[in-house]
């Protein structure tokens, strides 16, 4: 089994006097900046200097794990030596697909679907329209509720409104090998974190992407359910015709703020083509949301087509 990493230390919690167990950046250094765990450590501090974390292990990805032959650029970039939002009409990217972000590089009100500039484009690193592409850039902290929500993830800095987060980055798995890993979580009792796109062509049909995030996945993978939102998913396209599940903040967040996202996708796709979803496990079919909001629907969204 890949591991994460558990270059932990033992840190005093101020607030409560019991030590923490902290890792500093659980993405080992491959997102731009760290990705900070902590746990309570039960039996005090440990001569183990080095107490593994209590998540299941699992290897850290900034961006999807695709079929090779996906992966290429599925459509010719632009030929810009500037941001290609400065100058949106003289762009083959951006009259192609209206842009999505706005110069300063946040997700417009009214977004259409997200297709960012790719490895064929001439156009700067630092173009506006390469957002998803250059990963986190807000530092987090993964983090143990109290209750039986398990980890989740909080903000360490203050991040504005259509600012982009993270993407839910996983294994992009067909549905088949969904369902059949599904059972076998069912049977483990492990909590399930795939998450099934759908798409809504014109003719009707559904395109589906599967994204799988317990063996090879980021930070996304802990983030929590609410049915009140600080985050919307947007499906986002790069360098592939496979999308990328982007998730963007939907008013201001403060430091110290648990981020959520609608595992139903109903509050945060706002364009008729997609719908999202993370099924579920729990052996009734249902588990209760623990997501406090007054608007709470009870439960979290279920899908009983895997
Ligand atoms: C994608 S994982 C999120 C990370 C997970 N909390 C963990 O400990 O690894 C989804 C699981 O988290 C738990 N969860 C997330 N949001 C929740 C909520 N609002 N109420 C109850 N459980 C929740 C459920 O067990 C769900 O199956």
């Amino acid at each position: 089994m890949p591991k994460s990493c558990d270059h932990s230390q033992i840190e005093l919690d101020a607030s409560t006097g019991m030590s923490l167990v902290v890792i500093q950046d659980l993405s080992g250094g491959k997102e731009n900046v760290p990705v900070r765990a902590e746990w309570h450590d039960a039996d005090g501090i440990q001569s183990n200097a080095s107490p593994s974390p209590p998540f299941r292990a699992f290897q850290y990805i900034t961006r999807n794990l695709i079929p090779p032959q996906a992966a290429e650029p599925f459509y010719d970039g632009c030929t810009c030596q500037h941001s290609c939002l400065d100058m949106p009409s003289a762009c083959a990217c951006t009259t192609t697909h209206a842009p999505a972000y706005t110069q300063m590089g946040f997700l417009k009100l009214e977004t259409p679907p997200i297709y960012e500039c790719n490895s064929n484009c001439t156009c700067p690193r630092t173009c506006s329209n390469r957002v998803v592409q250059h990963g986190l850039k807000a530092p987090l902290c993964v983090f143990k509720h109290d209750s039986n929500k398990g980890w989740g993830v909080r903000a360490l800095s203050v991040i504005l409104a259509g600012a982009f987060v993270t993407e839910y980055a996983g294994e992009v798995i067909g549905t088949k090998e969904a369902e059949r890993r599904w059972i076998e979580m069912k049977k483990t009792g492990s909590s399930n974190y795939i998450l099934c796109l759908r798409e809504y062509g014109p003719d009707g049909q559904v395109y589906r992407t599967n994204i799988d995030p317990l063996r090879f996945g980021n930070v996304a993978r802990f983030i929590s359910h609410s049915c009140s939102p600080n985050l919307g998913m947007h499906i986002a396209r790069i360098d592939s015709i496979v999308p990328s599940a982007a998730l963007f903040v939907l008013r201001d967040i403060q430091p110290g703020e648990e981020l959520t996202f609608d595992y139903g996708g109903s509050a945060s796709l706002n364009w008729a083509e997609s719908g999202d979803g993370v099924i579920e496990n729990a052996h009734d079919g249902r588990i209760e949301c623990l997501c406090g909001s007054s608007n709470c629907r009870g439960y979290l969204p279920y899908d009983p087509a895997l």
